[in-house]
């Protein structure tokens, strides 16, 4: 995509985060625009998922600031309930309520937090499953389901909320291999929909394949920030060479 051209929806600026007195991020800068999608790597244990959890206030942060749409996400006044509808998470353990249908789940919060009519919104949720191939499993209860299958209802629940963004936590992470590929293609297609993501993932192929541009970080800070093809290429720094090793780049 041509950056130039779009907005910027999230911007963050010297954000810091610390557990304890252990400083986990330290000072990331980062502007995403709209429709643009950043896939965050790094070794294990640099920050990443730590970074996507305080975009969407399921961590505190010690310094810095967020910008979503204009508006701060820092501080006690951002109202959360409100902006997690329009910042989309998906996890590596799905979070699906077991003791709910596929259909319940998807439905429960547009209509609950959303006050939605029913019928708009089942008639969304029929369009996503269908989407990502499961129109026949509105039914089934989540122990009911594969890894794969419960991954693509958690995505098709967070796109039915309508955000704006799409974080993604190493969704493919506790998946047997050959249910990676069918929840990697759902957000392919996501991307070629245009829909802003920021993607948190271990498969080298797919961030290569899905990223418009690559968030290197070690050690809490932003170490390269380039295109995917530059990045797998001809990393700008030891770092990520090294890092890239480990995946036989
Ligand atoms: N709740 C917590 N309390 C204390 N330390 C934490 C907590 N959550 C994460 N950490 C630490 O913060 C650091 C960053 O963790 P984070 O999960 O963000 O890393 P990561 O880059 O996503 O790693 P991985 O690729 O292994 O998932 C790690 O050293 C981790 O041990």
């Amino acid at each position: 995509m041509n950056k130039e051209n779009h907005q910027v929806l999230l911007e963050i600026k010297d954000l810091h985060k610390e557990y304890d007195t252990r400083t986990v991020l330290d000072g990331i800068h980062l502007q995403v625009h709209k429709g643009e999608v950043i896939v965050v790597l790094g070794p294990s244990g640099c920050g990443k998922s730590t970074l996507l959890r305080c975009l969407n206030g399921l961590e505190s942060i010690q310094g810095g600031d967020i910008q979503f749409d204009g508006e701060s996400l820092v501080g006690p006044n951002v109202n959360w309930q409100k902006t997690r509808q329009k910042i989309g998470m998906v996890f590596q353990n799905y979070e699906l309520f077991p003791h709910m249908t596929v259909i319940e789940n998807i439905l429960l919060g547009p209509i609950k937090v959303q006050n939605r009519e029913k019928k708009e919104v089942m008639e969304q949720a029929t369009q996503l499953l269908e989407r990502v191939g499961l129109s026949d499993r509105k039914d089934s209860y989540p122990r009911q389901l594969s890894g794969g299958q419960k991954q693509r209802i958690a995505i098709v629940r967070a796109l039915c909320m309508n955000p704006e963004i799409m974080l993604f936590d190493e969704v493919t992470a506790a998946l047997d291999p050959e249910m990676v590929r069918e929840v990697l293609d759902v957000i392919l297609g996501l991307a070629k929909q245009g829909m802003t993501m920021m993607i948190v993932t271990h498969e080298m192929g797919f961030a290569q394949a899905v990223a418009d541009r690559i968030l290197f970080i070690d050690e809490g800070k932003v170490c390269e920030m380039s295109e995917p093809k530059e990045f797998f290429t001809n990393p700008k720094t030891e770092r990520a060479q090294q890092f890239l090793n480990i995946f036989q780049f």
